[in-house]
């Protein structure tokens, strides 16, 4: 038997309480594939992601989300970032068909958006499925008629939201809080410490990652594990108000331990983290086995 290590202290916000989430806790919410699976049973996960401005985007979400576990990556972005994504992934789909999750914005410039890239936003947040909704997709919210979480960076949410950005930095723990409740969608502010807030109240902070993992497409990175979490657990979301919370949070700790392994103390390239994450994934299911 493993030795009961102690949890670590609540994290007092002003409006909430955010329990840390472990890796223990993370453990609990990696699908493991059973015998009777196939590639449709296990999830299905449609990405609208990248754009010609940040091609790289797409295919980190990509590379991400496979390494994390799912049935089938549906990628549904614009043509030149999807050829990029078959050249690494050849087992990535861009044609469109059933999916059981969908994640929005990575790589996207809000501004700047294509014809094909709005359709398929409209036609993902009009499904009624769980939805992933990152950087140039943020304000798909409005529009949305599932569950929803979302991963804004402080600056995001402070646009996001019209709240200064010294504001959303002095207390990002009561600006998630805020947030989730404002738009009634869970939240998941990235930082050093990486806050939780779902609309019910519930509060959660993974604090996982060495500080080497603050480098341009790590948030990328994090939608794609993300993205691979809720579609291989669609039932879970649907019978558990806060599962996204949990799921976010899980993502969370997922990221800074394949970074933290990538790093090894120095620094990592996000592709070298997302190598480090079947490994990372492995090390929980044996610990939620042994239990
Ligand atoms: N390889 C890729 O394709 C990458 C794509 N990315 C995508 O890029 C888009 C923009 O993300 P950001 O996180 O940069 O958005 P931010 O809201 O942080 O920044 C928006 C813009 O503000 C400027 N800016 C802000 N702070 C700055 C500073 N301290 N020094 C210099 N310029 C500053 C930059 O011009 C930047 O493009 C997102 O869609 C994101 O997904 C990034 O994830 C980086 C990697
Ligand atoms: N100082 C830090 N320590 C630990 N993790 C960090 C730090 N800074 C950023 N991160 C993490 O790195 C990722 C950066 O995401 P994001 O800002 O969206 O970057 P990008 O848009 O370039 O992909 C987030 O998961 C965040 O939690």
């Amino acid at each position: 038997m493993r030795p009961t290590v102690a949890r670590p202290p609540i994290v007092n916000g002003m409006t909430r309480d955010y329990t840390p989430w472990t890796p223990d806790d993370a453990a609990a919410w990696i699908a493991v594939p059973r015998e009777d699976d196939d590639k449709y049973r296990r999830g299905v996960l449609g990405m609208v992601t990248g754009s010609d401005q940040y091609p790289g985007a797409a295919v980190l979400g990509a590379e991400a989300a496979l390494h994390t576990g799912l049935g089938m990556l549906r990628y549904l972005g614009p043509e030149r970032a999807a050829s990029f994504v078959l050249q690494r992934r050849p087992e990535a789909v861009t044609s469109p068909g059933r999916v059981q999750a969908w994640l929005l914005g990575s790589g996207i410039d809000p501004s700047n958006l294509d014809g094909v890239t709005t359709d398929r936003f409209r036609v993902a947040a009009g499904s009624g499925l769980p939805i992933v909704l990152d950087a140039g997709a943020l304000e798909v919210r409005e529009q949305t008629s599932g569950p929803v979480v979302l991963t804004p960076h402080f600056r995001e949410l402070s646009k996001a939201a019209g709240w200064k950005l010294d504001e959303v930095a002095a207390d990002p723990a009561g600006a998630a809080a805020r947030a989730a409740d404002e738009w009634q969608a869970t939240v998941l502010l990235k930082g050093h410490r990486t806050y939780v807030a779902s609309p019910s109240g519930l509060g959660l902070v993974a604090s996982s990652a060495p500080s080497w993992l603050a480098t341009a497409g790590a948030g990328d990175a994090l939608g794609g594990i993300l993205g691979a979490l809720v579609a291989t657990h669609s039932d879970e979301i649907a019978n558990d108000e806060d599962a996204l919370a949990r799921l976010a949070a899980t993502a969370s700790v997922v990221h800074g331990l394949a970074a933290a392994r990538a790093s090894g103390g120095g620094p990592l390239t996000v592709l070298g983290l997302i190598e480090a994450v079947p490994a990372t994934i492995a090390g929980l299911v044996s610990r939620s086995g042994s239990r």
